[in-house]
């Protein structure tokens, strides 16, 4: 199967990547099923990269739908080190407006209905999740915007990314909760992402694309699809350019994470102890440590 250390996921707005070259479409069955849609993989200026439209290239899949672990362990097996994720969010500060740019060191879980890990039924680990981030990662993500100068674009370097369940939006007194919680942005997809990532060992940072206030501003309309679509459109624009110069950084100096090694003191099973189909299953995850 055709390799790339570098994944891409594309959240609302942001279906393909434009400077992708050598495309290939990649389908990919895993012990988990079906990812979100074929990867696309190819070259952003050279550097091999695999692309993912995370709700599909037609957005067919809410996010209580998505595949996650199908997505993560689909990356996994074309051997990518490092997912950037790009992802619509909407704003819970004032001073975070609507096309700046987050990139969060942390995450509130909201969500109800996600499996978020890959073990469990004979095999048991539990993984550090503190810094749900990869720091080294994040910086090379926000040195990347900073470079390029966006006009009127402001960056936030930290914050934290509330995970609601969806697919509706929050109401007024639960934006308000999470606005007293200190939390910067809201969206519906990346902590379960980031989770099966780290238990992946890939490094994992988000790209936030504001796209909204949510409902809690009171010089702003609610948040609704009809009222961002323009902000997903300029996002994805903006993503692109970010996530090109993110590419090029990574790929001259591509950092250690302490992500790489997450599961190394994490699995508490004996590795004899664990069933054949067990070890089929998550096979590219534990091969290092099966040895
Ligand atoms: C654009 S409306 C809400 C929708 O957008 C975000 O998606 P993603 O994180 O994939 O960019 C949010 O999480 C919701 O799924
Ligand atoms: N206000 C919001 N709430 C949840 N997800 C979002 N994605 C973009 N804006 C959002």
């Amino acid at each position: 199967m055709t390799q790339a250390k570098i994944g891409i996921i594309g959240g609302s707005g942001l279906y393909q990547m434009d400077a992708l070259k050598d495309r290939q479409e990649i389908q990919i069955d895993t012990p988990f099923g079906r990812p979100s849609d074929a990867y696309i993989v190819g070259t952003l200026e050279g550097t091999p990269v695999a692309f993912l439209a995370r709700h599909g290239r037609n957005h067919h899949l809410i996010p209580s739908e998505l595949p996650f672990r199908a997505n993560i362990y689909g990356m996994k097996q074309l051997g990518v080190e490092y997912i950037i994720s790009a992802s619509a969010v909407g704003s819970l500060k004032g001073e975070i407006k609507p096309l700046d740019m987050v990139i969060p060191d942390q995450f509130i879980d909201r969500t109800s209905q996600r499996i978020s890990t890959f073990f469990g039924s004979g095999i048991v680990a539990h993984i550090g999740f503190g810094h749900p981030v990869c720091n080294k990662l994040a910086a090379i993500l926000g040195d990347a915007v900073q470079s390029l100068a966006l006009p009127d674009i402001n960056l936030h370097r930290g914050g934290t990314y509330v995970c609601m369940e969806g697919p509706a939006f929050s109401t007024i007194a639960e934006s308000n909760l999470y606005r007293s919680w200190d939390a910067s942005i809201i969206g519906m997809t990346n902590l379960p992402e980031a989770k099966l990532a780290r238990e992946a060992e890939i490094a994992y940072a988000t790209l936030g694309l504001v796209t909204d206030y949510d409902c809690w501003h009171r010089d702003h309309d609610h948040v609704t699809v009809e009222m961002i679509i323009d902000n997903l459109h300029r996002n994805a624009i903006n993503a692109q350019k970010v996530i090109l110069e993110t590419v090029k950084q990574l790929s001259q100096n591509p950092p250690i994470s302490e992500a790489h090694y997450a599961l190394k003191y994490a699995i508490l099973t004996p590795l004899d102890k664990i069933s054949p189909e067990i070890k089929e299953n998550l096979a590219i995850l534990l091969e290092k440590y099966l040895k």
